[in-house]
């Protein structure tokens, strides 16, 4: 035993001392460049100090460097612009700044598919890539939200509960439960033949992978940290099982898939790609198309359930849209559907949704300097920055700025809306209008494609979350906190759940539900 751990010491030793000499101990600050942040720990750098709270870290070497810095985090070196004005200027250097390759690196080493950045793949992954504006915008669009809209009601009408009898569930887990499945219906489409939800054996298939896409997204916060996913194993198998059903021979098989689906099979097909690397591109889409949209549309319900204005606000809208549709107020069994045009003129859960997102994301943006060039910050300021170093930028430095958000920790269910209802973009730092002011889909060459369906899902779930059900949680008075180790990746989850109860709603119910939730 004493050999073992004597030869475990000399090894442990040894990497150490390896890393010293390999990683990077020689870089030294020269004249034009950023202040170089380096901390104590030889290669890690100020790896802790940041893992512990990006955002008071960062906040605090701005307060000490000014708006430009360069920390050592793991043997990289980070280029950190936090002035909110500067933002765009990042964004218009695409030619001195990389997204594509970092981020198609990334998904590569996680996902498993095929490197496209190499010259085999990358000619045509540029049209795999065009499909998401050819799919995720215009009509293509107004039809997927459609789709997604008749899935929500599917999913919750297999639980609905009665109006006499209350139930209770975690807020997470009752939105998981309805978002993921009714998510996955509408973009991978459903089992030929069979209705989503009609037959326990679609169930049983759905839990299995709503089980595997969190097994594989709980080890998202190691794998971004550079842990290979051969040492997550519960992780790989998962991802793995995900992609089994994902195959092309087993989507076939599947109707009404969203032509998102329908047009990367047809482009990876004549990629000649093997048939679990095309798989496994599709397990990448399932990942982008839920991993931020399920916590999103937690927060959005959560706050508005803690909030008895945004409550409120929120059903005289749904109420409106829906009665000037002529939807019974009786009627919860006729289904709802909704046009692009009332969809639009939801403003009230459009800035719940908006308070939500500022106050729950958490996103890094990161490019890749092509080149060694200088770049000049809105101030007039210039940093030299060499080739290979990283520039990132954190909105929710911007997000949470009191100067643009007065009480910023705060739940504002109308800050997003002027003083007449409607949509609020004029947010102001110093006196001067931002630009960027709300980036929880990021900015630039990489903002995300599927950030308008998001927000109409989203819309739509809370839409019909609370036209079918009286609910509010158990301990309003309850505190939830996102988990911040999974900061820098998109949206925060919560840091545990919370109970809510619920019940078909019916409107003879109203009057004795108020009378109970004010007692
Ligand atoms: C509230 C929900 C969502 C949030 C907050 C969100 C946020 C983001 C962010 C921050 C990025 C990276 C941007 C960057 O690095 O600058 C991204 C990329 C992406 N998102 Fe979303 N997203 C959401 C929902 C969706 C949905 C529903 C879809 C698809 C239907 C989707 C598809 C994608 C794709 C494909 C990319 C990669 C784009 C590329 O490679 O250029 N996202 N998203």
């Amino acid at each position: 035993m004493a050999a073992w751990l004597l030869a475990a010491g000399f090894l442990a030793a040894g990497v150490y001392f390896l890393l010293l000499r390999v990683c990077g101990e020689t870089r030294r600050w020269q004249q034009g460049e950023p202040q170089l942040v380096k901390g104590w720990l030889p290669f890690f750098g100020v790896m802790l100090d940041y893992a512990k709270n990006p955002l008071s870290f960062l906040r605090a070497t701005q307060q000490k460097y000014g708006d430009i810095f360069t920390c050592r985090i793991a043997g990289k070196y980070l280029t950190f612009i936090t002035d909110p004005f500067s933002f765009s200027v990042v964004m218009r250097q695409g030619r001195n700044l990389d997204f594509h390759e970092f981020a198609m690196g990334f998904s590569h080493r996680v996902f498993g598919h095929a490197d496209f950045t190499t010259p085999v793949y990358s000619e045509s992954y540029d049209k795999v890539h065009s499909i998401f504006t050819q799919t995720l915008q215009g009509l293509p669009l107004e039809q997927l939200s459609e789709s997604m809209l008749d899935n929500l009601q599917t999913v919750l009408g297999q639980h609905l509960p009665s109006e006499k009898n209350w139930k209770e569930e975690g807020l997470q887990s009752f939105t998981s439960r309805i978002m993921f499945e009714a998510g996955y219906l509408t973009i991978f489409g459903r089992k030929n033949g069979v209705e989503a939800g009609s037959t326990g054996g679609v169930d049983t298939c759905m839990k299995k992978a709503k089980q595997d896409f969190f097994t594989f997204d709980r080890a998202f916060p190691v794998m971004a940290a550079g842990m290979p996913i051969t040492l997550c194993i519960p992780a790989l198998w998962a991802r793995e099982a995900l992609a089994e059903k994902l195959l092309h021979g087993e989507l076939r098989q599947r109707m009404s898939i969203s032509d998102l689906i329908q047009l990367r099979m047809n482009a990876f097909d004549h990629m000649h790609l093997d048939e679990i690397g095309k798989a496994r591109t599709h397990v990448c889409m399932l990942w982008a198309s839920q991993a931020n949209t399920l916590p999103s549309a937690f927060w959005s319900l959560y706050y508005t359930l803690r909030c008895p204005e945004a409550l409120a606000a929120a059903r005289t809208e749904v109420d409106k849209v829906l009665q000037e549709l002529d939807q019974p107020m009786n009627d919860h069994d006729m289904p709802i559907s909704l046009s692009k045009q009332q969809l639009d003129s939801m403003t009230v859960l459009e800035s719940i949704i908006k308070e939500a997102l500022r106050l729950s994301s958490a996103s890094i943006m990161i490019r890749v300097a092509n080149n060694d060039f200088t770049l000049t910050l809105d101030s007039g300021k210039t940093a030299a920055i060499r080739k290979g170093d990283y520039i990132a930028l954190y909105p929710q430095l911007i997000h949470m700025d009191p100067d643009i958000y007065p009480h910023p920790m705060e739940f504002r269910y109308n800050r997003f809306l002027d003083k007449s209802g409607e949509r609020r973009s004029q947010f102001f730092k110093n006196g001067r209008q931002l630009k960027n002011y709300l980036i929880p889909f990021g900015s630039g060459a990489s903002k995300c494609p599927g950030r308008f369906f998001a927000m109409n899902e989203i819309k739509q779930f809370l839409t019909v979350v609370l036209w079918y059900y009286d609910l509010h949680l158990s301990d309003p008075d309850s505190k939830l906190l996102p988990d911040t180790t999974r900061a820098g990746l998109g949206v925060l989850p919560p840091k545990k759940d919370a109970l809510v109860r619920y019940r078909a709603r019916a409107d003879r119910y109203r009057e004795s539900y108020t009378e109970e939730r004010a007692n």
